[in-house]
């Protein structure tokens, strides 16, 4: 059997075309244009590439972009007095500020300086409440892209056993709040779980957010599995030339695209979805503050 190959890339597309037309809905019907303000604390180029291409995809949509680039010697009183502004700033509705920040700056801080009310990561302690019990609000951007793949390829998950590897509070935790919340029986596996491999033999839906390169193998993987690889991992590539990297995911994709039923690839899978629920959560972030129901397509 060959699994089916989950292109995120097109689903991102696509869901970046319906976050458009609930930009030019609000435009028209409520004079709101949502704004979304990036701020980069240093010159990380993978950052770096990462930033731009938001900016380029918030422009797209239709919203307004505001990036801002301190140099990597900002004091932590600078970063939180830039926050502070841009809470106040009317038209800003998400903030999202790069992580890691350099090492002289506290991101627990800085998380607490976001206005939960802008909060489009979901970081604040109010917005992982909200998604805990259920209340509308912003939902963790690779987590909430992971669901939506996953639900576009299964339908209902009722009843199925989802094997998350990462307990992160970014990816595998509140991964964790969105399988439960849609009736799925929920394991989370982490570095000290035990005999992982006949974990993930057990899972319908595997999610992989480990950070490290090809560690799931193929005869882990159920037949049928749906498998997600969250991870992003840039390992060296000769054969490509010298000097020369790729992206691979925590999954050994070859080995186990032999046996689920549908998997992501790196790249083109989960990344460019957690990009695409960044703008939706700036769709509903913009709708809550002026009142509005947000949009039910475009969050859990
Ligand atoms: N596609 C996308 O949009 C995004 C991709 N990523 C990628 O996803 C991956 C995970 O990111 P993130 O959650 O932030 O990573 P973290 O490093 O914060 O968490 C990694 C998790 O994996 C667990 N882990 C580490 N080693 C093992 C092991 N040998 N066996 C089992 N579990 C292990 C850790 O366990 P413990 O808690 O016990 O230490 C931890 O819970 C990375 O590759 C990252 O680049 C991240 C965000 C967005
Ligand atoms: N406050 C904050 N929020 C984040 O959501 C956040 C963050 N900080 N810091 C870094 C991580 C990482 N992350 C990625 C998102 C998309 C791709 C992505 O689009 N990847 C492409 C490939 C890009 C390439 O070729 O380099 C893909 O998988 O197809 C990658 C990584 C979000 N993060």
């Amino acid at each position: 059997m060959t699994a089916k190959i989950i292109d995120g890339k097109r689903f991102a597309e696509d869901l970046r075309g319906r976050i458009a037309g609930h930009v030019a809905r609000l435009k028209a019907e409520h004079d709101i244009t949502p704004g979304l303000a990036v701020v980069i604390v240093g010159e990380d180029p993978a950052s770096q590439v990462y930033v731009s291409s938001k900016a380029k995809q918030t422009a797209e949509v239709g919203m307004n972009s505001y990036k801002y680039e301190l140099p990597a010697d900002v004091t932590e009183v600078e970063l939180l007095e830039l926050i502070r502004r841009l809470n106040e700033d009317k038209a800003v509705h998400g903030i999202l500020v790069q992580m890691p920040v350099p090492k002289h700056i506290d991101p627990n801080k800085v998380i607490e300086a976001i206005d939960p009310a802008k909060d489009v990561d979901c970081f604040t302690p109010a917005n992982v409440g909200k998604v805990q019990i259920g209340l509308p609000g912003p939902v963790s951007c690779t987590p909430l892209g992971c669901l939506m793949l996953l639900r576009d390829e299964l339908g209902s998950l009722e009843g199925m056993h989802a094997v998350i590897i990462g307990r992160s509070n970014l990816v595998g935790k509140p991964m964790m709040q969105l399988l439960l919340r849609d009736n799925c029986t929920v394991t989370v596996a982490h570095s000290r779980t035990k005999d992982l491999a006949a974990v993930v033999r057990q899972a319908d839906i595997v999610v992989a957010a480990v950070g490290r390169p090809q560690m799931i193998k193929g005869d882990w993987i159920k037949p049928g599995a749906v498998v997600i690889d969250v991870g992003i991992n840039r390992i060296d590539a000769p054969e490509r030339g010298e000097g020369k990297t790729r992206l691979v995911g925590d999954v050994d994709t070859a080995a186990a695209s032999e046996v689920a039923g549908a998997i992501t690839p790196v790249p083109g899978g989960v990344g460019p979805m957690t990009i695409a629920c960044l703008l939706a959560n700036t769709i509903t972030t913009a709708s809550l503050i002026n009142g509005l129901t947000p949009p039910s397509d475009l969050t859990a």
